[in-house]
């Protein structure tokens, strides 16, 4: 294999040109008889890898921190950066990549980062690793939303050792590859503000704007003001991302400042869950006992961590005024975007005649309707997938809804909604309604108990059914016969599962 087929990585890269007050330069630890659990041919495309480089063992060496020294033969210059955050509503004071070393940026610029591979000088008191398990649910959910279409990092491949790792009990240690255009959080900028770091903030600000947000150097809207029109354009892209969760049930569970993207990415897959029966008020993180991050908050906590970076842009943006007018668009792009996603949802286009909020179609179908999921708690992904099946298999506008009437208790109350739901659905061609819910309903989600199957087949040695269920969650929307299981109820032990907040 020969050298080129290697990532070519471009140095300094542009997070790392704005010098040594954002990071630390380090090598990642290396591990014990690394292997492979599983690869993603889809983020290596996307990356324009050479697929065989994937296969060689100077990649399995690289991409669990094995290539060491300095700088590393290929030009990297490995790095961990210095961020701060609020967690659970409370300043938390500096944290950092404690555990994510950035092998670097792409000539393509894409950021690599290996998530477990060593102590840093942000570890704090840990110890730099995660375990095989977490690191199973992290590959996996980066790809499978990036396949649903929602903003993510990606993952390029997930690797193993048998590396010993305390957590509740013994784990082994993996080690995640995950490729982002920006790692850069919120915490970034709360990191400079809070230490009154003006020109470090500023640099920050400026490389991302003009790196992933150049269009607020023009903009005229909120006087012209091009750190107003950046944090209006995160709060928009942060607005259309938990429209996206919402819609198709994603609970992330930590949602601090530290894990908020500045591109509007899902970043940290933690103790994040799709929900199995609709529970507006789920919490999926055991730790979070005021119920902070529960499904239904999550829409109000990404304007409070919005506000956050509003506090920290505000030297920058030097109006309130403008500050919180930037602010107030995800006041009007979250609940429009999300009507939009439910609304398509139920094979509804967007009406020409107005935005989806002010679509009185909203209010009289998805508030109803989730009431109902929520108080027969029914199967949110299944009745989704019944409902897509029933439109397609309609016959001159008649919809059997018996499929979804074995699935609720409350009949009554259902045939109502679907007497609605019929008439509304005449007025809109019905193999666009048909195509738009077949795309709008994913018969696949990664949910706990799919995660808990392969993550202990893993931990016996197996890791075929990792790449097999990567495969299933590279296209959500296909039917995949061969894994019909994977697309039905959760098994009753799926109750029992406990995702450990120690990853
Ligand atoms: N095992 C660990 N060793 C060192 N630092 C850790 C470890 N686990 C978490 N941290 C650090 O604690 C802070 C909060 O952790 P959090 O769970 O949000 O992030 P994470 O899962 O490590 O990573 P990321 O946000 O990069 O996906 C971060 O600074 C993180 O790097
Ligand atoms: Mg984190």
């Amino acid at each position: 294999m020969n050298e080129s087929t290697a990532p070519q990585w471009h140095r300094p890269g542009r997070f790392e040109a704005l010098g040594p007050a954002f990071f630390t330069y380090l090598q990642p630890t290396p591990v014990p008889a690394p292997h492979w659990v599983a690869t993603s041919a889809s983020t290596s495309q996307l990356m324009g890898l050479n697929p065989e480089w994937l296969q060689t063992d100077e990649a399995l060496q690289t991409l669990s921190g094995n290539a060491v020294s300095v700088p590393s033969p290929d030009g990297r210059k490995p790095l961990a950066s210095v961020y701060s955050g609020h967690q659970f509503g409370v300043w938390a004071g500096q944290l950092g990549d404690g555990r994510a070393i950035m092998l670097g940026e792409t000539s393509l610029g894409f950021e690599v980062q290996l998530k477990g591979a060593g102590r840093t000088p942000y570890s704090r008191g840990g110890d730099g690793r995660a375990v095989l398990r977490s690191s199973i649910r992290e590959f996996l959910c980066s790809e499978a939303m990036a396949a649903l279409g929602i903003p993510t990092t990606r993952a390029l491949a997930l690797t193993g050792s048998p590396l010993s790792v305390a957590r509740e009990t013994l784990e082994t240690a993996a080690i995640v590859t995950r490729v982002a255009e920006s790692f850069v959080r919120f915490g970034h900028f709360e990191h400079f503000a809070a230490r009154d770091m003006q020109e470090e903030l500023k640099a920050l600000a400026d490389l991302i704007i003009d790196q992933h947000y150049p269009e607020c150097r023009t903009a005229t809207a909120l006087q012209g003001n091009a750190y107003a029109n950046f944090l209006q354009a995160v709060s928009e892209r942060t607005a259309r991302l938990l429209a996206q969760w919402q819609a198709v049930g994603f609970c992330h569970g930590v949602m601090n400042t530290d894990n908020m993207s500045i591109l509007g990415l899902t970043i940290d897959y933690g103790p994040f869950q799709f929900l199995d029966a609709f529970d507006p008020g789920h919490v999926c993180n055991h730790s979070d006992n005021q119920g902070r991050y529960a499904f239904n908050r999550q829409p109000q906590v990404a304007y409070w961590n919005l506000y956050c970076l509003g506090q920290a842009l505000l030297p920058l943006i030097d109006s309130e005024e403008l500050t919180i007018a930037a602010l107030d668009s995800y006041k009007t792009v979250f609940p429009a975007a999300y009507a939009t996603q439910m609304l398509s949802k139920l094979g509804l286009p967007e009406d020409a005649a107005g935005t989806a909020p002010a679509d009185g179609r909203f209010a009289l179908l998805v508030n109803p309707l989730l009431q109902i999921l929520a108080d027969n708690k029914v199967d949110y992904t299944i009745f989704f997938t019944r409902l897509t099946e029933a439109v397609q298999q309609a016959q001159e506008g008649n919809i059997d809804f018996e499929p979804l009437r074995d699935i609720i208790l409350d009949r009554a109350t259902f045939d109502a909604w679907s007497l609605t739901y019929s008439e509304q659905l005449a007025q809109v061609d019905q193999a666009q309604a048909a195509d738009l819910m077949q795309k709008s309903n994913p018969c696949f989600v990664l949910r706990n108990h799919l995660g808990e199957t392969v993550i202990r087949a893993a931990q016996g040695g197996d890791f075929a059914p990792v790449q097999q269920m990567l495969a299933v969650l590279h296209a959500p929307y296909d039917s995949h016969p061969a894994y019909a299981d994977w697309a039905g109820f959760p098994p009753d032990w799926a109750t029992t599962i406990e995702i450990s907040c120690s990853s």
